[in-house]
This record gives C-alpha cells, sequence and structure tokens, in this order.
C-alpha cells in the first residue's frame, strides 16, 4: 500500500486518532489488492484444512497451490507471492520440505507465514516448530496456547491439541517477547486478535465465537494472511490485522444466516466471495492495545 506508508509507519496511532476509517479502509484497501493481484500462495498443511483453506483463498481472490513435495519445492516456490507453513499433521518427512519451502521463500524474498498447530501438545512438535521459527517467517499466527509454547519453549501438560486452552489476552506480553527475539511478527487469534512486532500491539475485534467449531477456520485465516503479506509485504502488521479483520467480518455476516457450524462454514466462504466495501468499512474493528 505505497500511497499511505507515511501513516502506516511513522504514526500509525495518530493517524487512527484523527481518522476513525483509518484501519477500515486499510483492511478494504489490502483485501482489493488481493482481488486484483490474485497472488499466488504455496501451502504446506495439514490434512484437515486443505479444502477450506484453499477454498478461503480462492473465495478472497487468492490462487492456493497445496504443493508439498522436496522434489518441487525448488522450482515451484520462487513462483508464489507468499507460503503458508503449517505444522497440523507433522510427520518427519514432511519437515525436510517445510524448511526447504521456508529456505526457498528467503532467498526469493517471498513472505512466509507460519501456522504452528498444537505446538505445545509434544516435543517433536514443538522443536519442529521451533526450528522453523528460526527460519524467519514473516508472521507466525497460533492462538494463545500455540504462542505460549514457543514461547516458554516448553509443552504443555495440560494441552488440548490444536484447541487453545488459554485465552488470546493470556499471550499478549509472551508474543511481544517472542516477536522482538525471533523478527517475525507475531499474531495470537481468539475473542480478540493481537498482532504485535514487539514493539506495537493491534487488535483485531471481528469474529464469533463459532468460528471455533469449525475445523481449519484458525489454518484458513493464516493462508488468508499469506495472501496479505504477500501484496503488501513491506507492512506486515497492517496485513496481518487487515486479513484477520476481513475474515472476521466475513464469519459475522454468515453467522447471521447460519444455522451451525456447517452452514457456517459454506456462509463464510460465500461472505469473502462477496464482500463489498460498504459493508467492510461499517464492520471492520480494529484498534491499538
Ligand atoms: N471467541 C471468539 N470470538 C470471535 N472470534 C473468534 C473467537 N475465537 C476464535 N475466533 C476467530 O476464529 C478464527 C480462528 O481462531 P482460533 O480459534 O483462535 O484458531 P485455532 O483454530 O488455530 O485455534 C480467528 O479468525 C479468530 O479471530
Ligand atoms: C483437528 C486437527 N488435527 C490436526 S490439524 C487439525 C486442524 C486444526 O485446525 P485449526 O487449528 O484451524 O483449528
Ligand atoms: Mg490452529
Amino acid at each position: 500500500m505505497e500511497e499511505d506508508k507515511s501513516s502506516n509507519t511513522i504514526e500509525p496511532q495518530k493517524e487512527a486518532q484523527r481518522n476513525p476509517l483509518h484501519w477500515p479502509k486499510q483492511a478494504w484497501t489490502h483485501f482489493e489488492l488481493v482481488r486484483q493481484k490474485s497472488p499466488l500462495i504455496q501451502c504446506i498443511t495439514n490434512f484437515v484444512s486443505m479444502d477450506f483453506m484453499a477454498n478461503t483463498l480462492l473465495s478472497s481472490g487468492a490462487s492456493p497451490a497445496m504443493i508439498h513435495s522436496v522434489e518441487e519445492i525448488p522450482e515451484f516456490t520462487p513462483k508464489a507471492l507468499g507460503v503458508c507453513i503449517n505444522a497440523g499433521t507433522l510427520t518427519p518427512d514432511w519437515l525436510p520440505g517445510m524448511k526447504l519451502a521456508a529456505q526457498v521463500a528467503n532467498q526469493s524474498k517471498k513472505p512466509w507465514v507460519l501456522d504452528p498447530v498444537a505446538a505445545g501438545g509434544s516435543n517433536f512438535r514443538l522443536k519442529a516448530c521451533l526450528e522453523l521459527l528460526a527460519l524467519k517467517p514473516s508472521v507466525v499466527r497460533g492462538n494463545g496456547s500455540e504462542i505460549l509454547a514457543l514461547f516458554k519453549g516448553c509443552v504443555n501438560s495440560n494441552s488440548k491439541g490444536v484447541d487453545s486452552v488459554h485465552g488470546s489476552s493470556d499471550a499478549v506480553e509472551a508474543a511481544k517477547s517472542l516477536a522482538q527475539q525471533s523478527g517475525s511478527v507475531i499474531a495470537i487469534s481468539g475473542a480478540v486478535d493481537y498482532i504485535t512486532d514487539g514493539d506495537r500491539v493491534v487488535c483485531v475485534h471481528n469474529g464469533v465465537p463459532m468460528l471455533q467449531k469449525i475445523t481449519a477456520s484458525g489454518c484458513s485465516v493464516t493462508a488468508l494472511i499469506a495472501a496479505f503479506v504477500a501484496v503488501d509485504p513491506s507492512h506486515a502488521v497492517e496485513a496481518t490485522a487487515s486479513a484477520l479483520a476481513i475474515f472476521g467480518v466475513a464469519s459475522e455476516i454468515g453467522m447471521d444466516m447460519a444455522r451451525g457450524p456447517a452452514s457456517l462454514r459454506t456462509l463464510l466462504i460465500d461472505s469473502l466471495y462477496g464482500l463489498d466495501e460498504a459493508t467492510a468499512l461499517g464492520q471492520v474493528r480494529i484498534n491499538h492495545l
């Protein structure tokens, strides 16, 4: 978003105070850029999420490719505008491909985003996620428990696997420290989403609780973050907040007609596809902590 660089990078808090539509307009501009540029997003993701993630990206205007074979990565990854790496159904044979894709994305100067699914669930998973974090993702998006596990560097004896046993607000200080240590933007999802570069903390208030009852909603919003960061890589905090807000707004619209998680899943995809500027500007709720 070249046109708004100064307000994004110099005094974004003041700009947001002066203009209540600052964040909603930014979220809409990012979404329009995704629709215009249709970025190719390579996803190395879990078996549960592949369909919903691909449909989330497609309905938002991006172009998903679920390509994970290590043989293809040197040739294919440079063609992608962004990469999403997800640890959901991790096995030792998938890890080399994930690491190679991260390295090739870095060499190609393309952003990549990490989803450390269930990072506190086992030592194998935690070690793998920390090794991926060391390869410097542009953004890490996890729930409260996942971000706390990465920060503490130890497994959680109370882990509920892919579901969080913490609120997102429990992990804000950990996320700030983790961002400072790693150099990655850290996003914690939950009732409020928090996005931090270790200095600023941006809060997104969109979304509906029923998203927790749709498997792979977190995975899919991480892929959407990859698409938004791909079209504005120099503003990863803003692009991440925009993606979380647009996904949340689409869920709010879907919720008006949903009869339960199954219909919400479908309506969310339709709402992303049909979202218009007036609705986005009226519903996006983002502020600074
Ligand atoms: N209580 C809630 N209220 C509103 N939105 C929520 C709530 N919990 C999660 N979300 C939204 O659901 C999506 C997935 O987040 P989350 O459930 O935290 O991820 P994960 O599935 O990885 O645990 C995010 O867009 C987040 O904003
Ligand atoms: C249920 C499940 N098991 C391994 S990955 C996965 C999907 C997790 O998706 P999300 O983190 O978006 O809830
Ligand atoms: Mg998750």
